[in-house]
């Protein structure tokens, strides 16, 4: 029997720093002489985090639409796909923010039956200021998703710890640790880990679903889930059914496959023209909070060359970049109710006004 390739999932809500901690990754086994695969998944129709991604990771994006529901069924697929063409000595499934971790673990775990994959770890990386903010408001769909992200980890990478106060950690630990007990934490600054972890899991014996985290975690949690295999057994928390509680099987399975995330949304703007940097600044400045990350690449009227343009809660990040190949002008806005018309209104304008000042 072939080898079965591991794979680790990188969940996290969005701008957590997952693609932060894929691309250490990456290094870390190119440097040990392994080849290392890629599985993306992107909300948006263009893939910016790709291109962190060093050339010759081979890399599979899976666009426009959540891993976890829309496109669910081509996971298997493709994992099957990245295998067969590349045979990768390890493979990472980077999830949309937005992503909700039991869909993409029962994702992988399907692609188990089509392809020899072994579900090594799913880590999940946490902005710190984020969830401490959520937590102190204490309500919402972001919320229970970062709970829900919590929960399913095997571990977790408390990142972003430069933007709290170093008193504020104890309170989240204690905050994490009430969903899930057994995941170890790693506190963070830019997802800097003791990458020899990748190392120790992968010598762990057996596939993560067969395994619980959870010593308390009875059959029965499995069960009372109408999913048709065992999933719920890296969940280390049994208390992930808590809202199905009494639910016949058919209203359960409604509950189950409803996914936390049907508010989020997502704008993609093509530029036709360069803009100028101070205004743009200026405008993601002004976005309101519920628009909680935006990304792209960007050419300014007033800069020679393209940047990497990164926000992620109310983050501005520009990192100058000089594209290998033909790129778009490009940003991705995502958030919650956001006006979308609005945006793009607001978008055109700084177009319109760099042309203007040129004629
Ligand atoms: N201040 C601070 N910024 C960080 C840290 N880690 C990552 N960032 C920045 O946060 C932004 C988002 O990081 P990513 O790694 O792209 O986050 P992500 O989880 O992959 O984002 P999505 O793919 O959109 O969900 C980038 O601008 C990073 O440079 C950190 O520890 N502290």
């Amino acid at each position: 029997m072939k080898q079965a390739v591991p794979v680790h999932i990188l969940s996290g809500f969005l701008g957590s720093g997952k693609t932060t901690l894929l691309t250490q990754a990456l290094d870390y086994y190119k440097q040990s002489g392994k080849k290392p695969a890629v599985l993306m998944n992107e909300l948006g129709d263009v893939n910016l985090d790709g291109m962190l991604v060093e050339e010759g990771v081979p890399m599979s994006e899976m666009l426009s639409g959540c891993i976890c529901c829309t496109i669910r069924g081509d996971l298997g697929l493709e994992l099957r796909e990245l295998i067969q063409e590349n045979s990768p000595d390890v493979i990472f499934v980077e999830c949309t923010g937005a992503a909700n971790p039991m869909e993409m673990l029962d994702g992988v775990t399907d692609a188990s039956l089509l392809t020899e994959l072994e579900l090594k770890s799913v880590i999940t990386v946490v902005d710190a200021a984020q969830l401490l903010e959520q937590h102190r408001k204490g309500a919402g769909k972001t919320y229970r998703l970062m709970q829900e992200q919590i929960r399913c980890a095997t571990h977790l990478i408390l990142n972003k710890t430069d933007l709290i106060a170093p008193a504020d950690l104890g309170e989240l630990e204690i905050v994490i640790r009430g969903w899930n007990a057994v995941a170890p934490i790693t506190a963070t600054v830019r997802c800097h880990i003791d990458l020899t972890l990748f190392d120790r899991l992968e010598g762990e014996p057996g596939d993560l679903v067969n395994r619980s985290n959870n010593p308390d975690h009875s059959e029965s949690d499995h069960t009372t889930c109408s999913h048709d295999h065992e999933h719920g057994a890296a969940c280390t928390d049994p208390g992930h059914h808590h809202e199905h509680e009494g639910d016949s099987p058919a209203t359960h399975k409604e509950a189950v496959t409803h996914h936390s995330h049907d508010h989020v949304m997502v704008y993609t703007h093509y530029f036709k023209a360069p803009i100028d940097s101070e205004q743009f600044e200026a405008l993601v400045g002004r976005l309101p909070a519920n628009v909680y990350r935006a990304k792209g690449i960007l050419r300014f009227s007033d800069t020679t060359s393209p940047f990497m343009f990164q926000y992620a809660y109310r983050e501005m990040d520009f990192v100058k970049i000089t594209p290998k190949e033909e790129l778009p002008s490009v940003a991705v806005f995502i958030g919650e109710h956001f006006s979308k018309q609005q945006l793009a209104l607001e978008l055109e304008a700084l177009e319109k006004a760099v042309v203007e000042q040129k004629d």
